[in-house]
């Protein structure tokens, strides 16, 4: 359909699917700052783009609602891949995704609609290198280091999951505020230790399996829940030995579970919610071309 989106969200994160094929305008910084906007687009946590690619049975870009990059999204991947079997690009149930942060492999569990209502995701590999993220600290790996932000001093733990995440962890007992995410998210998120800025987690441990997080995206501020997030605060988490495999990670969404193998590599299963398919209006594509560029 010329200029279509499927709108879906995993916990809340929601993302708009669109194949750049069936668009007549191209998908820049400025139209996806403008189509992602709450009030005056349609509004949305990032856009899913459609790709050829060699290596897998799909491609993907994942593009941030401030119009940057990014390289993986485990919630975006869930909406994709439901978006891939609601509107039959696929009957398969298992298949490959090729995302800039690597190759994925997905299983869709069907309801009784036939509807893709959860997926689990292969998300590859946990590295605490800072050269993965990447950061500028000179240490093997980036464990409980300290950090200035916002006033404050604390400790991060950094993991990339194809993405970069700053895991900040308090104590079993302890809590963070939505105003601690407010003032620390954008603080650690742009810190100049992080070149490439930085998803941010704060997060705490809440059972023997069991963390909460808060959560401040790259590029998106605060949302309601983030695959990679979860898997990079569970295996931050695994890793100090705060918790064990699997790990259901809460946030204000909603939980997912997420498995850490011995060597780090992720299982991520969760829900996903097909919200809406529709079509931009004429006068709004006038206004994205009158913008391009801007
Ligand atoms: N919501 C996502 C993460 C999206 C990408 C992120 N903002 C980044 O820039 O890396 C998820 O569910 O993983």
């Amino acid at each position: 359909m010329k200029n279509g989106f499927f709108r879906g969200h995993g916990l809340g994160n929601d993302y708009l699917v669109m194949d750049p094929k069936e668009l007549t305008f191209s998908l820049t910084p400025a139209s996806i700052k403008r189509i992602c906007d709450r009030n005056w687009g349609l509004g949305s946590d990032g856009i899913l783009a459609i790709v050829p690619t060699k290596r897998a049975d799909f491609g993907l870009r994942i593009f941030n609602p401030d119009g940057s990059e990014a390289e993986k999204s485990g919630n975006g991947l869930r909406i994709f891949s439901r978006y891939l079997h609601a509107t039959g690009r696929t009957k398969k149930t298992r298949f490959t995704v090729d995302t800039k942060g690597g190759l994925v492999s997905i299983a869709l569990h069907l309801d009784r609609h036939g509807d893709a209502a959860s997926a689990t995701v292969e998300m590859g590999r946990a590295t605490f290198d800072p050269a993965a993220l990447p950061c500028t600290l000179r240490v093997d790996e980036l464990l409980r280091e300290p950090i200035d932000a916002a006033g404050r001093s604390l400790r991060f733990t950094g993991v990339s999951v194809g993405n970069p995440h700053c895991v900040v962890l308090k104590p079993s007992g302890e809590s963070w505020s939505r105003e601690d995410l407010l003032a620390l998210g954008p603080a650690l998120e742009n810190h100049a230790i992080f070149p490439k800025r930085t998803n941010v987690q704060l997060a705490v441990p809440t059972g023997p399996a069991e963390l909460f997080i808060l959560i401040w995206e790259r590029g998106a501020g605060e949302t309601q829940a983030s695959g990679s997030s979860s898997c990079a605060a569970a295996s931050a988490a695994v890793r100090l030995g705060l918790v064990r495999s699997p790990v259901t990670v809460k946030m204000p969404g909603g939980a997912l579970t997420i498995e850490v193998a011995q060597d780090f590599s992720l299982t991520m299963k969760g829900p996903v919610a097909e919200v809406a398919r529709g079509t931009l209006s004429a006068s709004f594509l006038r206004e994205l071309r009158a913008k391009r560029g801007k």
